[in-house]
């Protein structure tokens, strides 16, 4: 089992530069009156100096996990219309942005090999980077760090979380600000999935991707998420999709218990689930692993595949049927993970 980075709080994620910080004023109370003027001017003085943009910063890329997913139609431009509700899983790659004079990325962690045949210059994390200093008007210049752990086209969208996790990261290392409109549509044109991971809340995800509701509230739960490392192209499934469009279905009442939420989703669909499937039967296999898991409420395929997931009402049992499923297939990759209620409240994972 890999249980993966677990969720925690946020805390000194950013380093300041030493020698931009300095030691600060005393503190009221330290002996010294900061009313008298003497001390006024030296205090403004210091922290006029001062610069408060960190020389790094480290951004958890949480995976996403499509609890829900309805395909209501399909756009002129090819992209499809959806209703998905969208929550966070602690498991996540960690991104490193460092002050540099020039933009590179270096990309490690158990699943950076499965990049290793693309041209870095196309990671979404680039990409990020060179359109977030294009709107900010700010040079392209950071040391970028990708700690990959993810497993990749898996529909829970470790590229999507890495891009959003760049474009957090370098906003508090560059210092800039955006509207959020603008900021939204920055995320959409790096790919449909980016402003929700940007968001990093559990949402109704409507639109093809960039309209966020807040979803109800959830109860406690817990997730186990398994691929069987068979990477599966969003395209293509959405391209293998057949049949009618679904109405929009999204959850208006908040579940009680998470047999409530099981019972919610159970009566919703994964649109994208039977051409998924049909493409790459593996998810068939890993659907009936969770399905028979002890403690599962209900297992379903996130995204567009091939990851899926069962649902426990807490973590104990995700842990111990994580711990099963990864003893019965060693070439599986199995996590498991509480909901998180903010990506930003996660701990980054060195
Ligand atoms: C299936 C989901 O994972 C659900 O959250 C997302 O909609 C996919 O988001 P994504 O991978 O970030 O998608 P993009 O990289 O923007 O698009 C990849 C391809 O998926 C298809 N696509 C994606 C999103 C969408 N709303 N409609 C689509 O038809 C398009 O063929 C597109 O060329
Ligand atoms: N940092 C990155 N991590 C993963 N894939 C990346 C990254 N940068 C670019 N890519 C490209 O994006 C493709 C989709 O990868 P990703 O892991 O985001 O798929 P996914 O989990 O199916 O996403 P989604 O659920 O949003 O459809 C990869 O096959 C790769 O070509």
């Amino acid at each position: 089992m890999a249980t993966g980075p677990g969720a925690g709080h946020r805390s000194g994620n950013e380093s300041h530069d030493p020698a931009q910080t300095g030691s600060g004023p005393a503190a009221p109370g330290a002996g010294i009156d900061l009313d008298r003027p003497p001390f006024l001017f030296l205090f403004r003085a210091v922290s006029g100096s001062m610069s408060l943009a960190p020389s790094l910063v480290t951004e958890a890329a949480c995976a996403k996990v499509n609890l829900t997913l309805h395909v209501t139609g399909c756009r002129p431009d090819g992209y499809h219309d959806l209703e998905s509700l969208v929550v966070f899983a602690a498991l996540h790659d960690t991104l490193i942005a460092e002050t540099s004079e020039t933009l590179t990325l270096t990309l490690e962690g158990p699943t950076a090999g499965a990049l290793a045949g693309e041209s870095p210059a196309d990671n979404i994390v680039l990409r990020a980077a060179r359109m977030l200093a294009r709107a900010g008007g700010v040079p392209p210049v950071a040391r970028l760090r990708l700690i990959k752990r993810l497993p990749v086209a898996a529909g829970i969208g470790g590229g999507s979380a890495d891009g959003a996790a760049a474009l957090r990261a370098l906003l508090r290392l560059w210092q800039i600000s955006l509207p959020a409109d603008t900021l939204n549509a920055l995320a959409r044109d790096l790919g449909a999935d980016v402003p929700v991971c940007l968001e990093g809340r559990a949402v109704t995800m409507t639109g093809v991707g960039e309209v966020l509701t807040p979803a109800p509230t959830l109860p406690p739960a817990a997730l186990v998420l398994v691929n069987p490392r068979k990477p599966v192209a969003t395209p293509a499934v959405f391209k293998a999709r057949t049949g009618p469009f679904s109405p929009a279905a999204p959850l208006t009442e908040a579940p009680a218990t998470a047999q409530d939420l099981a019972d919610a989703l159970a009566r919703r669909t994964n649109d994208l689930a039977a051409p998924a499937r049909a493409l790459e039967p593996a998810i068939d296999t890993v659907l009936a692993a969770l399905e028979a898991s002890a403690g599962v409420l209900l297992a379903r395929m996130s995204g567009s595949g091939a990851t899926c997931f069962g649902l426990y009402a807490s973590l104990e049992e995700a842990e111990a049927a994580a711990l099963a499923l990864g003893a019965a297939h060693p070439e599986w990759w199995v996590a498991a993970s509480p909901l998180v209620d903010d990506t930003r409240a996660v701990t980054p994972v060195l």
